[in-house]
């Protein structure tokens, strides 16, 4: 079963005793048949069945318990059969530890150029060869069970920012009623999980009316869509000072597509355990660092001759071994090596992060820190 192990009662009075701001703040295990998965988490996104640049094992030396696949781009190559016939995503790529893939639904809509939202799912077209394809509830969640996926998404619309409520309203019922037919479809077994997503845009009621909808199907986990898609922070927190207080206590929550770190913080203080966004990987094969001392950008010529490292106490292999200025020089030359220790960096850097928010979670302590 996929569930959040809290920590014991009397360490969960320390995590009461700290400011309010941060009482909503929880740190736990989640319990899966591929492993834990302590959170809160960050899951690097491996879109195509790698975690670009990085080999898995690198990926595992950063402390990542979890990545997610993106069902879109390997239902289109090589093909969610394919890979099910070759032993399941996880043997495909060489990772045993947990996999969460998305449901397909949010990259149709972003990547494929030409699209059809009908009741029945999405009609598309691919965006590699044209070729003609159907996203629907029943069959996003069959790839993902091919895929082999420790945690099934179902299969929602992400509603646009912005909506007018009428819009929102109908995008959140078409979801709910996706949600309903993705649990159907759901192949239960124990160590595995769906979770299903809620929308409602930034409309509180329409919030707790998909939080209602999604709760009497009883998924192992939620997630809340329809944010990181351009409202900017501000109101980002602002739907989750309430939001995730709407989901099960006991099951995860699962912010999407989030974020830079400050983000990450200012959610895990309203209540979310789980994240995933594209920041550090992409970033780091376009030359930008996160560090202590802030956002690195290697390409400025200002570290062409620095001979020192990103990080003095990064344990990652980048800052272990290498300079600034070699750093400078691969991403401007376009050295794979530079995407590879740019993108090993970030992502030891957000799961230094995550560690250091579940300690200070589990201390009681409070964690307004960025660095
Ligand atoms: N920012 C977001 C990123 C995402 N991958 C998703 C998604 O996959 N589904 N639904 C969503 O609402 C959503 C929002
Ligand atoms: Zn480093």
């Amino acid at each position: 079963e996929v569930s959040i192990t809290k920590f014991p009662a009397d360490e969960r009075k320390i995590i009461a005793k700290a400011h309010d701001k941060y009482k909503k703040a929880r740190a736990g295990i989640i319990n899966t048949r591929h492993g834990q998965i302590h959170t809160p988490a960050f899951m690097p996104v491996g879109t195509k069945g790698t975690v670009k640049a990085m080999l898995p094992e690198s990926v595992q030396t950063t402390g990542a318990d979890i990545i997610l696949g993106n069902t879109y781009h390997l239902m289109l190559q090589p093909g969610a059969k394919r890979v099910f016939k070759l032993g399941g995503l996880h043997k495909f790529m060489n990772w045993s530890k947990p996999l969460l893939t998305d449901s397909g639904g949010f990259q149709v809509m972003s990547l494929s150029k030409l699209r059809k939202i009908t009741e029945e799912g999405v009609i598309f077209n691919s965006h590699i060869d044209g070729s003609k394809f159907m996203l629907s509830p029943e069959s996003s969640t069959e790839i993902q069970y091919l895929l082999g996926s420790t945690i099934t998404m179902a299969f929602d619309e992400c509603t646009p920012y912005p909506s007018t409520y009428e819009q929102a309203k109908s995008s959140m019922e078409l979801t709910s009623r996706w949600a309903k037919r993705s649990r159907k479809a759901f192949y239960s077994r124990d160590g595995y999980g769906q979770f299903g997503i809620i929308q409602g845009s930034i409309y509180n009621d329409l919030r707790l009316k998909s939080a209602l909808d999604l709760i009497e199907l009883d998924f192992e986990g939620y997630a809340i869509g329809g944010l990181a898609v351009g409202e900017g922070q501000e109101l980002m927190f602002k739907v989750l000072d309430y939001a995730p207080d709407l989901l099960p206590i006991n099951k995860p929550r699962y912010l999407m597509g989030v974020g830079k770190p400050a983000d990450i913080i200012g959610a895990v203080q309203r209540g979310i355990d789980m994240f995933d966004c594209v920041i550090p990987t992409r970033s780091g094969r376009n030359g930008q660092a996160f560090t202590k001392y802030g956002v690195v950008n290697i390409r400025n010529s200002k570290y062409k001759e620095d001979n020192t490292p990103l990080e003095e106490d990064c344990l990652c292999p980048a800052c272990k071994n290498y300079t600034k200025a070699y750093l400078h020089y691969l991403v401007k030359v376009k050295e794979i090596l530079g995407a590879m220790l740019m993108t090993w960096h970030n992502l030891m850097y957000f799961q230094k992060l995550m560690l250091r928010i579940r300690e200070y979670i589990a201390q009681g302590k409070d964690f307004d820190f960025i660095s």
